[in-house]
């Protein structure tokens, strides 16, 4: 044997022992993994009481997943990647079900789902696809014996599950008997009983108010509303329920998921109008790509898409594994939940003096961005949600939402953690606070003064949705005011660039941006100027609605509360709070430091008649190559005209750019209301409505 041999054998020999190695430390890590995914099962589907948020069950799923693809002799029978998670609890007799209800697998990219989808088709050809919404709730099995419900039960281990028949009876949109003449012998039907989550904030408060731990989620919700002894404990709250699957049947014919919806539905069971049938994977992936930016504009929660082989035919012959049917795949969508500690709770002074508590996290990634924080709005946020600082919390990231707490996990304190208490002064400049009688809101009375107020309301003037002055943002705010450059946004167009001498961070070409951005913003349009001054209440539906009638500042200032009441968009209590800012002397002041830091306080035609687009009402969706939303906006309002967000009968042209939405555009259509491209626009707000409507060829609907 020569060197190099006898070299490479030990190399050999290197390799297979830390193989062996590996395999060990990975088998220990895999039985770990088992032993935790168990534990959350249980605490998820049998205590209603998850530690974990979803997606790390999910994350520890897709570990253990990763373990036995390199290692299948791990990959037993047992492994819970290989059955259906779930158990069933003592408190509930058991019950077979006819037929398993079974899990789902799981894809989270366009490439998984054409892949996925390339496999079904390589063992059957599928002709068309039914999408619906996956609904984020529990599981629930009905029996139906000659039109009558026998038997509801939980999905359990998907062949044993728990009797849960008194408590689904409960349920207003179950039927407990079938509607119509041709009833089936037998009907098992599956669906996912769901509480609606708008109703879910209000159950966690009812529940801490009542000393009782709070739900982590409406699934969590929904699963413990609904396995609870005493039924009458289910039928006070909102449970809701859509069917979305066939079990055992008998004189119910019927060849395809699609039509076995629109037979369910004639029975009078709750079928979801949802659904659609689609012909190709890219038309699939459309529906998809659409009801993620429309997730939450549903009444449920839904944590995904599940797209079905539509044929029956097609479905048997695919069949299923131990644990999911080989026809049907979720599509994920992104989480939105993590759960990290909440360190403490803080407040901050805003603009108006309002004091709000905010929480203190340990920094987590969610829905794509890093959070640290996150608002708790008042004090009696704090109380509803029943957190505690060092409790572990849920945290919830919707889309451009900003993060919210949901709830403590109450399961995983350890009795160090404290409750949070108001402070009674200013933590900027301890002023004592006040909570005006009937407010929610406990604010820091000292307008005139106050650090933190000056800072937060020069930042709002200089900000995008205000004046938009470039160049000053928070941290030259805070310089300027601190160095008593300027006191207060009266000032802020008085800055000249002596104004910066001797402050550190200001280079010539710093100053000169923020010179030539006040300079633009001298001749903003005069609602921005309006939300710019930090008046309560006041944010841009109602300075735009006081600009377009009132359209100078001096006449907003001195018309009567009534007046101002009577403007679309302002109402009494914002009529009132925009009196009583003009009638305070020193905001008076600051006007006039305003007015003669040469900032316009009109608009163009000021006092003159109505303009050309006078009682048109147009609704924007979509994205405008040449207009922002603000400036679309705007164009409209100059000219007379009206924008509003949602289409109605009283609508009368919707502006639909790139990517509009659904809704939006379908109710167009059905409304018969007339649709401008982004050219269409620019003949509306050149040559009028008349010239328009001209244009607004109605088009058929594609897909
Ligand atoms: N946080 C925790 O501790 C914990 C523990 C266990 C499980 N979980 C979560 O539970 C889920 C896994 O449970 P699973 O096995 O039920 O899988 P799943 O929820 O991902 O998918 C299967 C289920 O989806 C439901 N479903 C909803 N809408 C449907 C539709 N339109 N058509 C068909 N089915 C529809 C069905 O009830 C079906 O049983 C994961 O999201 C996991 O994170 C969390
Ligand atoms: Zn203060």
């Amino acid at each position: 044997m020569s060197v190099d041999e006898r070299g490479l054998a030990a190399d050999e020999r290197g390799l297979a022992a830390d193989e062996v190695g590996l395999a060990a430390d990975e088998r220990g890590r895999a039985a770990e993994l088992a032993r935790e995914l168990e534990e959350h099962a249980y605490r998820y589907y049998v205590l209603d009481k998850p530690t974990v948020a979803d997606a790390e069950y999910d994350a520890l799923m897709r570990e253990l997943e990763a373990i036995e693809e390199r290692h299948p002799e791990l990959r037993t029978p047992d492994s819970p990647t290989q059955k259906v998670a779930g158990s069933y609890s003592t408190l509930f007799t058991p019950v077979e079900h006819l037929e398993r209800l079974l899990s789902l697998d799981n894809v989270f990219t366009d490439e998984e789902f054409h892949a996925w989808a390339a496999r079904a088709a390589r063992e059957q050809p599928v002709t068309a696809w039914l999408c619906e919404l996956k609904i984020d709730g529990l599981a629930v099995d009905l029996v139906y014996e000659g039109g009558r419900l026998v038997r509801a039960a939980t999905r359990g281990d998907g062949r044993t599950g728990e009797d849960i028949t008194p408590n689904v009876r409960t349920l207003a949109s179950v039927p407990s008997r079938l509607r119509g003449p041709a009833v089936p012998e037998l009907l098992e039907v599956r669906g996912e009983v769901f509480f609606p989550t708008e109703r879910f904030t209000e159950l966690n408060a009812a529940l801490v108010e009542a000393g009782k731990a709070p739900f982590a989620n409406p699934r969590n919700a929904a699963a413990g509303s609904l396995r609870q002894k005493d039924p009458r404990v289910t039928a006070s709250r909102p449970l809701d329920m859509i069917v979305h699957g066939l079990g055992a049947h008998q004189g119910f014919d019927v060849a395809s998921q699609s039509g076995a919806y629109a037979r369910l539905a004639e029975l009078g069971l709750p079928v979801s109008a949802r659904h659609e049938v689609l012909a190709s994977v890219e038309d699939v992936l459309a529906f998809v790509r659409r009801w993620g930016e429309h997730r939450h504009d549903v009444e449920h929660e839904i944590d995904g898409v599940v797209v079905k082989v539509d044929d029956f035919g097609q479905q048997r012959r695919l069949g299923a594994t131990s644990k999911a049917p080989r026809w049907a795949v979720a599509f994920k969508y992104p989480p939105e939940e993590v759960t990290t500690r909440l360190r403490d709770i803080q407040v901050n002074v805003g603009r108006t003096g309002r004091v709000t508590p905010f929480g203190v996290l340990e920094p987590v990634k969610v829905a794509g961005s890093t959070v640290a924080m996150a608002t708790l709005h008042n004090i009696d946020e704090v109380g509803r949600k029943g957190v505690l600082i060092g409790d572990t919390v849920v945290l919830r990231k919707a889309g451009d939402v900003i993060p919210e707490i949901v709830s403590p996990v109450v399961d995983l304190r350890d009795g160090s953690e404290r409750a949070f208490v108001m402070p009674t002064h200013c933590p900027e400049c301890g002023t004592q606070l006040v909570r005006p009688e009937g407010e929610v809101d406990i604010r820091c009375p000292n307008t005139v003064s106050c650090p933190a107020q000056l800072r937060e309301s020069v930042f709002h003037l200089a900000s995008r949705g205000a004046l938009d002055i470039d160049g000053l943002g928070y941290e030259t705010a805070t310089v300027l005011l601190a160095e008593g450059r300027i006191h207060d946004i009266g000032d802020v167009f008085h800055l000249a660039p002596e104004s910066f001498e001797g402050l550190r961070g200001f280079a010539d070409k710093k100053i000169e941006q923020i010179l030539r951005g006040l300079e633009a913003a001298r001749d903003r349009p005069l609602w921005r100027l309006l939300v710019g001054l930090s008046i309560r209440h006041v944010g841009p539906t109602a300075a735009r609605g006081l600009a377009r009638e009132l359209r100078s500042l001096d006449a907003i200032a001195t018309a009567p509360a009534e007046r101002l009441a009577a403007v679309d968009g302002v109402g009494p209590k914002i009529a009132d709070a925009v009196v009583d800012w003009f009638a305070d002397p020193r905001h008076r002041d600051i006007v006039a430091r305003i007015a003669s830091g040469g900032v316009r306080l009109a608009d163009e035609g000021a006092g003159e008649g109505p303009g050309p687009l006078d009682g048109v009402v147009v609704v924007i969706t979509g994205t405008l190559d040449g207009w922002s939303r603000d400036t679309a906006t705007e164009a409209v309002q100059s000219r007379g005209g009206k924008v509003t967000g949602s289409v109605s009968k009283k609508t009368t042209f919707v502006v639909a750019g790139a990517d509009p939405g659904a809704s939006k555009y379908d109710k167009a259509r059905t409304l018969k209301i007339p649709l401008l491209d982004e050219a269409g626009f620019a003949v509306l707000l050149r040559d009028g409505a008349d010239a328009a409507r001209a244009l607004a060829v109605p088009e058929e609907v594609d897909g």
